[in-house]
């Protein structure tokens, strides 16, 4: 029986907690403001694809806490993506044992984990599952489920690819689906194109996807031009045929057909909601760095990166933002 580590039980961490421990995985979730429901009442999901759900996996409040529950075969790493995630579950990751599971938004962010733990697989996973954590410990759900993954770098050896095999067949015994890709890279930056566009336009003017879309004439345009412009980046960064046009039209219809069933709020307008920090830099910054690295001009994520910093600093000015150690060098930020 894999025994398996989400850190981080919000939205995401609670559904793919609920697939593997259907797997028959053994679960153990690291929670934090929901730790006493967790732990007393376990996690209930509300879900359009599995239904109503209520399951108790082992729940710890810290890393080092977990680790009476290991080794770990994987850690899900399933918090909102920020600088020094990487360093928060040093204390549970098994050196050449434990693969490292990204199920983050944003783009870059497996650097920090290689050079953090060099010996261990690191599984980058790009997450599809429109959810929310509606109260604590209660998740809601909607009708998409997919968790597309591969190693990094895409080249990584054959250990790496059997883990990241393993979680696949995992997944699909828990009722999921995780489909693996030999080069996991295009397909983060489809995803970081989509979150790039929608996340803060909808966190700064507070509507829904489907609101946001009726707001006005120059809403979807808006969209397509910010998703044309991380493609753009894209094309630098060596991935031309990632964001093809077809791939805008098609993430595009997502939303639009939301206009008929009720919008869906992306996780970055729940934290604004809930007073939460923003993963501004994962999915605006380090795309915009990027591109200032290629030589792309990229005038829509400036603004966006600008406004939303803004935004996170008015909710928490207590974390100002200060140059983070990076890849590349702290010049390059904007
Ligand atoms: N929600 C969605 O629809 C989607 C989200 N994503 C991405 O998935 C990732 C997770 O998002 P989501 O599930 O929505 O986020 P949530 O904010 O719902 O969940 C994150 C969880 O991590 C916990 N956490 C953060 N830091 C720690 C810590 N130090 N120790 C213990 N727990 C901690 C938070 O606890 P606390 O509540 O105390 O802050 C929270 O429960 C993000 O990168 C997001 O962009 C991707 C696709 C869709
Ligand atoms: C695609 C989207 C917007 C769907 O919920 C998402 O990834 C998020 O909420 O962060």
């Amino acid at each position: 029986m894999p025994r398996i580590l989400v850190f981080g039980a919000g939205g995401v961490g609670c559904i793919y907690a609920y697939i593997l421990h259907k797997a028959g995985a053994s679960v153990t979730a690291v929670c934090r403001t929901n730790y006493n429901v967790a732990k007393t009442k376990g996690i209930t999901v509300r879900s359009k694809i599995f239904g109503r759900q209520h399951f108790q996996p082992t729940v710890v409040k810290t890393v080092q806490e977990a680790l009476q529950h290991g080794p770990f075969d994987y850690l899900l790493v399933c918090s909102k993506a920020f600088p020094g995630t990487a360093e928060l579950i040093k204390d549970a990751v098994t050196d050449r044992h434990t693969a490292i599971v990204l199920a983050q938004n944003g783009i870059g962010l497996e650097e920090d984990y290689v050079k953090l733990y060099p010996e261990n697989t690191i599984i980058s996973g790009v997450v599809y599952l429109p959810v929310t954590q509606v109260d604590q410990g209660v998740v809601e759900h909607g009708p998409l489920e997919r968790f597309e993954i591969g190693t990094f770098p895409a080249d990584a050896g054959e250990q790496a690819k059997s883990q990241c095999r393993g979680l696949s067949e995992l997944f699909k015994a828990g009722g999921g689906s995780a489909p693996l890709f030999d080069d996991i890279q295009p397909l983060r930056w489809i995803k970081v194109a989509v979150n790039a566009a929608w996340n803060p336009t909808t966190a700064l003017t507070m509507c829904d996807d489907a609101n946001y879309l009726r707001s006005s004439p120059q809403a979807e345009p808006l969209i397509r031009g910010i998703m044309k412009e991380v493609s753009t980046v894209a094309a630098a960064a060596g991935y031309p045929d990632a964001i093809t046009h077809e791939v805008i039209e098609r993430d595009l219809a997502r939303p639009k057909s939301r206009l008929e069933t009720g919008g869906k709020e992306p996780s970055m307008l729940t934290d604004i909601r809930e007073g939460r920090s923003l993963e501004v830099e994962a999915i605006v910054g380090n795309t915009l760095r990027l591109g200032q690295r290629y030589g792309v001009k990229t005038p829509y994520l400036e603004m966006l990166y600008a406004l939303a910093m803004a935004r996170s600093f008015a909710l928490r000015p207590d974390e100002r933002w200060k140059p983070i150690a990076r890849h590349d060098s702290d010049d390059a930020r904007p």
